[in-house]
C-alpha cells in the first residue's frame, strides 16, 4: 500500500514544494520538519485542495491526479482534521457526526455514528452543541465527523496543537485506535517529537520544500543525530503489555523473559498495550546480573552493534530476549574495558525515571 506523489508547486518566489516520493501507507506517518518547510502545503495536494499542473498523485491503484485528470477532494474519500476544528457550530454533535454519514453512499459505508461515538467518548455529548465544548471535546468530534465519511485516509495538521498536555493524552489513544482497528492510514503533521515517539509508524523529514528522507520511526529514533532529538540524542521504543499495579506502586511491562516495572503513577488500571520511549543515555550495560544495586529494572540483551556516536562515546545496539531493539549509550573507555562485541550477552539497566509511560 502506498501513496506516490510527484508535483512542483511554486507558493511563492523563494518557495516551493518540490516533491518526488512514495510513500508507505500504514499506521501513522509524522510529517515532521521546520515551520515553513512545507508540511501543510503537501498536505493540501495530497488532499486535491492545491491544483497543480503535471502533478502525479496516486492512492493505492488509484490515479487521483494524472495527464489532465484531476480528482477533487469528496472523490478522494479523505478526512481532514486541522487544528482548528471546522465544525457546524449551531448544530449539536450527532447533527455534525451525520452531516459527513448522510452524504456518504450507503455502499461506502464502513463506519456508524454509535460506534465512532463510542470510540471516541463522546457518546454522553450527542446532544450538545458545538459551542458548549471543550476544546479537547471539539477535536474529538472533529474528528469523529471526519470519520464519518468512512474515509479512505485521515490528514491531521497539528490536531492537537490547540490542546493542554491533559487533553493531548487523552485524544493520542484515539488516533492510535483509528489507524490500527479500522486500518485507515493517517498522514499528521506535527512538531513534537514526543507525539510523533508516542503515534508515529513512520517519520517523514522535510526541510526547504523536500522530503529529505521517510523512516520507520524505530529506526528514526535510533540515530544518535536525528533531528527528532537534537538534544537528547539516541532513543528507542519497547513495545508490551503493561499489567495491573502491585502493592509497592508499580506495574509489569512485557512478557516475563523480558519485565519491567513501570510506575503507575497517572495511569489507568486497565491492562494495557503501550509504547515506553528510553534514552539511550539512560541505559548503562553491566556483564553480570546487578542483584546489588538500586536500578530495579534490568534486562538479558545481547550485543548486536557498536557505533561510536560523539568522541568517547558509543551507542551499543542490543536485542531483548522479546526481539526488540535496545541501545545504550555509555563511554568508549566503557566499551573498552567490557570488552564488548556483537553476540555477547549482557544485562542492560534502565534508571527507573526513564520508564515514565
Ligand atoms: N497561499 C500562500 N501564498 C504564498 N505563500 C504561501 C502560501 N501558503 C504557504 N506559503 C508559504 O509556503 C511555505 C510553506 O508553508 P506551509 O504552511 O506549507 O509550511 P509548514 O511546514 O506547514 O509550516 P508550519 O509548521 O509553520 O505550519 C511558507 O514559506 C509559507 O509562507
Amino acid at each position: 500500500m502506498s501513496l506516490r506523489i510527484r508535483a512542483k508547486l511554486r507558493l511563492s518566489s523563494n518557495f516551493e514544494l518540490n516533491v518526488n516520493h512514495t510513500f508507505p501507507l500504514s499506521g501513522v506517518i509524522a510529517l515532521f520538519g521546520r515551520s515553513g518547510c512545507g508540511k501543510t502545503s503537501l498536505l493540501r495536494l495530497i488532499a486535491g485542495l492545491e491544483r497543480v499542473k503535471e502533478a502525479e498523485i496516486r492512492f493505492r491503484d488509484q490515479v487521483w491526479q494524472y495527464d489532465g485528470h484531476f480528482q477533487p477532494l469528496h472523490r478522494r474519500r479523505i478526512g481532514l482534521v486541522f487544528q482548528e476544528h471546522s465544525l457546524l457550530p449551531h448544530l449539536s454533535v450527532r447533527d455534525n457526526l451525520l452531516y459527513g454519514y448522510r452524504r456518504t453512499p450507503s455502499k461506502l459505508r464502513r463506519m456508524h455514528p454509535n460506534n465512532v461515538a463510542a470510540m471516541l467518548g463522546i457518546d454522553a455529548l450527542l446532544d450538545r452543541r458545538i459551542d458548549q465544548l471543550s476544546g479537547g471535546q471539539r477535536q474529538r468530534v472533529s474528528l469523529g465527523r471526519a470519520l464519518m465519511i468512512s474515509p479512505q485516509l485521515l490528514l491531521l495538521d497539528e490536531p492537537m496543537a490547540a490542546l493542554d498536555e491533559q487533553a493531548k493524552r487523552d485524544l493520542m489513544p484515539f488516533l492510535s485506535r483509528i489507524a490500527a482497528e479500522f486500518e485507515i492510514p493517517i498522514i499528521m503533521v506535527s512538531h513534537s517529537p514526543s507525539e510523533i515517539e508516542r503515534l508515529a509508524d513512520w517519520v517523514v523529514f522535510m526541510r526547504d520544500g523536500r522530503i529529505e528522507a521517510v523512516e520507520p520511526l524505530k529506526e528514526a529514533l535510533a540515530k544518535p543525530d536525528s533531528p527528532l532529538f537534537n538534544d537528547s540524542g539516541a532513543a528507542f521504543i519497547l513495545e508490551g503489555a503493561l499489567g495491573p499495579t502491585n502493592s509497592d506502586g508499580f506495574r509489569p511491562f512485557g512478557p516475563p523473559e523480558a519485565r519491567l516495572w513501570v510506575s503507575s503513577l497517572d495511569h489507568s488500571d486497565e491492562s494495557s498495550s503501550t509504547r515506553l520511549t528510553i534514552q539511550a543515555r539512560d541505559v548503562s550495560l553491566s556483564l553480570i546480573e546487578p542483584t546489588q544495586t538500586s536500578i530495579q529494572n534490568h534486562l538479558p540483551v545481547t550485543v548486536e552493534r557498536i557505533d561510536a556516536s560523539t568522541v568517547h562515546r558509543a551507542v551499543v545496539a542490543c536485542r531483548t530476549n522479546d526481539d526488540q531493539l535496545l541501545l545504550a549509550e555509555i563511554t568508549s573507555r566503557a566499551v573498552h574495558q567490557l570488552q564488548l562485541e556483537p553476540g555477547q550477552s549482557v544485562f542492560a539497566l534502565i534508571k527507573s525515571g526513564a520508564l515514565l509511560p
